[in-house]
């Protein structure tokens, strides 16, 4: 039984597990250009917030590594132009451009080309392993705040293979297993890419974790009939106020946790944070293809003509939000005020520490 991992840097190759010939065959790939990695993105064989961050880094490090030029003016065009064409890939997961903008931002600081190539290499394995720490530190607060609650629901998947290592929604499950507390998790399956079918119920079997999976439309009733005790999800982007976006479907959860009167539980790192936006009214929303709707496994399920909507996303309004679970500690309501203290705060002890 292991946690399983989805991207693997050998210090000169990025190898990703393919997420969509999940769960019955298990592939790694070569990422080895830019467009592979886009490529890789927009097709969910890398997805999850901080996995599409953490991905995006290592492509545009090892793009850059072909730049030929001696030009540090010229070299850093060319990254801003290739940090765009990727930042645009999918556009609701902050994670994405804040990876980025990392990338542009250490490479700012260097004066020659040489050590600007070896810089961003260097900084994708800081996110990388940044990312890492950060999932435990959520899997240890989500532990202590889910307390003797063991019967939790889940949407998508916001576990190890979304992540560096042991997810945010799914992390205090993997270190629950490690320290031996038993959950018994309720996995929706998440129409229409099944996230929560083909990948949570997986990776949760790989670490020996008890999981049911359930059609999306068996929530309600699942959470009487079996007594759901919390639910807990992943982020795509959070705005200052709190306002969270997920997964599609991750709204009505919050709403049925409203009505049945339990706890309803975000997880995720401070990267996927947007304090830029006021509001969820703000964050943009992936709309994708029909036919991930009109067909299942490629055959037609619908009339061809039929009119479709499909946005892979949803905003859950911070008012059901029970608690917001980082690395740096729970964030509870009024969250305008707590989330910018919070982050701000971690960064003040952060500095602290350095001098
Ligand atoms: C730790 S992953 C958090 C979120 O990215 C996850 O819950 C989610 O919505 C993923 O959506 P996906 O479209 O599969 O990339």
């Amino acid at each position: 039984m292991s946690i399983p991992l989805s991207i693997k840097w050998d210090g000169k190759q990025l190898v990703v597990l393919d997420q969509q010939k999940l769960p019955h065959e298990i592939v790694y790939i070569k990422l080895e250009a830019l467009k592979d990695v886009y490529e890789a993105i927009i097709t969910l064989k890398v997805r999850g917030a901080p996995a599409i961050g953490i991905t995006a880094a290592y492509g545009l490090a090892i793009e850059a590594q072909g730049y030929k030029t001696n030009s540090m003016i010229d070299f850093l065009a060319l990254l801003k132009k290739d940090a765009t064409y990727l930042g645009e890939s999918r556009p609701t997961a902050v994670n994405l451009v804040w990876a980025l903008d990392r990338l542009l931002t250490v490479v700012s600081l260097v004066d020659s080309v040489s050590d600007a190539k070896q810089i961003l290499i260097e900084e994708a394995i800081v996110i990388h392993k940044e990312d890492e720490e950060s999932c435990r530190n959520i899997g240890e607060f989500g532990l202590s705040l889910l307390g003797d609650k063991t019967k939790v629901m889940t949407i998508c998947n916001a576990g190890s293979i979304a992540t560096a290592k042991y997810g945010t929604a799914l992390a205090p499950f993997h270190l629950g297993k490690e320290l031996g507390k038993e959950f018994e998790v309720f996995a929706c399956e998440t129409r229409p890419l099944f996230q929560g079918g083909r990948l949570t119920v997986w990776e949760l079997q790989q670490s020996g974790v008890d999981v049911t999976l359930i059609t999306d439309s068996m929530a309600a009733h699942t959470i009487s009939a079996k007594g759901i005790e919390a639910i807990i999800v992943g982020a795509d982007r959070i705005a200052k106020n709190g306002d969270t976006a997920n997964k599609i479907g991750t709204l009505n959860l919050a709403i049925l946790a409203f009505v049945y009167g339990i706890p309803f539980y975000v997880a995720a790192p401070s990267s996927t944070f947007d304090l830029s936006i006021n509001n969820g009214v703000e964050i943009p929303i992936e709309e994708r293809k029909a036919e991930e709707i009109t067909h299942i496994n490629g055959k037609s399920i619908a009339l061809s003509n039929t009119k479709v909507f499909n946005p892979a996303f949803d905003v859950t309004p911070a008012k059901y939000i029970t608690a917001i679970i980082t690395e740096k500690g729970i964030i509870y309501p009024d969250y305008c005020d707590n989330i910018s203290a919070q982050l701000a705060n971690s960064i003040e002890k952060e500095k602290n520490n350095e001098n």
